[in-house]
């Protein structure tokens, strides 16, 4: 079991922590910290606050996906989905949200726009070789297997 923590930045005392929906969801929902409602017209992105800064163990990162509701019916995504927050991020966590629909979608105050799944990273470290370890499949690859 791991521990995260987050830390509410000032205003935000309403607004909800990351809440999962579900008692086995992946995805911890992630509301929107906009002092007013903000609009985005087809096309447009911006970053949206939560309202929170995190702290969680450092073979942990986490993820920002999109809603698959809010995508469907509105064409509301994240951009740079799956967003990353590092282990080592103190930062406000914000969701960069853009319209791909065809109406402006407007964001409420406190509403549930993303969601938050947790990964661990293994530990890696980078070592440099002249050779590779051979494979079967060498430098086969983008459909070399055939459809
Ligand atoms: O959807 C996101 C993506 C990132 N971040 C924050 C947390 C993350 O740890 C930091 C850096 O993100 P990333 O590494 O994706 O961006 P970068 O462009 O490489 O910036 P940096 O140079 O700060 O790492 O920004 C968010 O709040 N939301
Ligand atoms: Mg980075």
């Amino acid at each position: 079991m791991y521990q995260v923590l987050f830390k509410r930045l000032p205003g935000n005392e309403e607004i909800q922590l990351p809440v999962r929906m579900s008692e086995l969801a992946a995805g911890f929902d992630l509301h929107a910290a906009v002092a007013e409602p903000v609009s985005l017209s087809p096309g447009e992105r911006k970053l949206i606050p939560t309202g929170f800064c995190m702290a969680m163990p450092s073979d942990l990162e986490a993820q920002i996906r999109p809603r698959s509701g809010l995508a469907y019916k509105h064409g509301i995504t994240c951009l740079n989905s799956p967003g990353t927050i590092d282990a080592d991020y103190r930062g406000e966590v914000k969701v960069l949200l853009i319209n791909l629909g065809q109406e402006t979608f407007t964001i409420e105050r406190g509403e549930r726009i993303a969601q938050m799944v947790f990964q661990t990273v293994p530990s890696i470290t980078i070592g440099e070789v002249d050779e590779l370890p051979e494979t079967i499949r060498g430098a086969g690859g983008f459909g070399h297997t055939g459809v």
